[in-house]
């Protein structure tokens, strides 16, 4: 597997080795041996799955102070992955970055505890799946607005499916000061 840095420390992206033959394909999806040899986590505690239509935008969310680090792949459909940079007194603090993962490219995305992370779905329908550093903690869930123009993240969708909850996240300037 390929492993990139991002523009934002520690956000990583990660191209996996696929071994394709004529009955189709095979590929480590997470391997703790080379995830440590290259900056992942060597352990996950929790496994996530979601489906959604196109145009429906999931985030930004973050746990705090139980950060959850997130390994992200779409097993069917596209996404728009990002990660935005929330911790206090980062030079990068409001940064985001995005990328395509889809059942083509294969791609994953680590996002590393002290980030909001949210997707928007760019096919008709996506299944995501992604690892936890550590469990769900729902006292602990905060949300960052996902059009909030001080983040200024350029979705390739207009106007979102967005749950109840998403409608109405936080500012960044109105986000405690957050440290991992
Ligand atoms: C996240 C989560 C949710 N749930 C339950 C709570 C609700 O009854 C239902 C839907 O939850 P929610 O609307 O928060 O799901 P998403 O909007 O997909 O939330 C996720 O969206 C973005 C992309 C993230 O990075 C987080 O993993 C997570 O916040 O699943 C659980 O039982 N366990 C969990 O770990």
């Amino acid at each position: 597997m390929k492993v990139e840095q991002t523009k934002l420390e520690g956000v990583l992206l990660v191209t996996p080795q696929v071994f394709g033959d004529e009955r189709g394909f095979f590929m480590e999806t997470y391997n703790r041996e080379k995830a440590l040899a290259n900056g992942l986590p060597g352990e996950f505690v929790q496994d996530n799955h979601s489906k959604s239509s196109r145009g429906v935008l999931r985030g930004l969310h973050y746990q705090h102070p139980q950060w959850q680090g997130k390994l992200v792949r779409t097993v069917q459909g596209e996404i728009f992955d990002v990660a935005v940079d929330i911790r206090a007194g980062s030079t990068t603090y409001g940064e985001w970055v995005g990328y395509l993962l889809n059942d083509e490219n294969k791609q994953q995305l680590y996002v590393p505890p002290g980030f909001a992370h949210g997707f928007v779905v760019t096919s008709d329908t996506a299944e995501v799946v992604y690892k936890c550093t550590t469990v769900y903690a729902p006292a602990q869930e905060g949300s960052v607005l996902w059009n909030d123009p001080d983040i200024g993240i350029e979705w390739p969708i207009d106007s979102p499916i967005l749950s109840a909850k998403d409608q109405v996240g936080r500012r960044l300037a109105d986000l405690p000061a957050l440290t991992v």
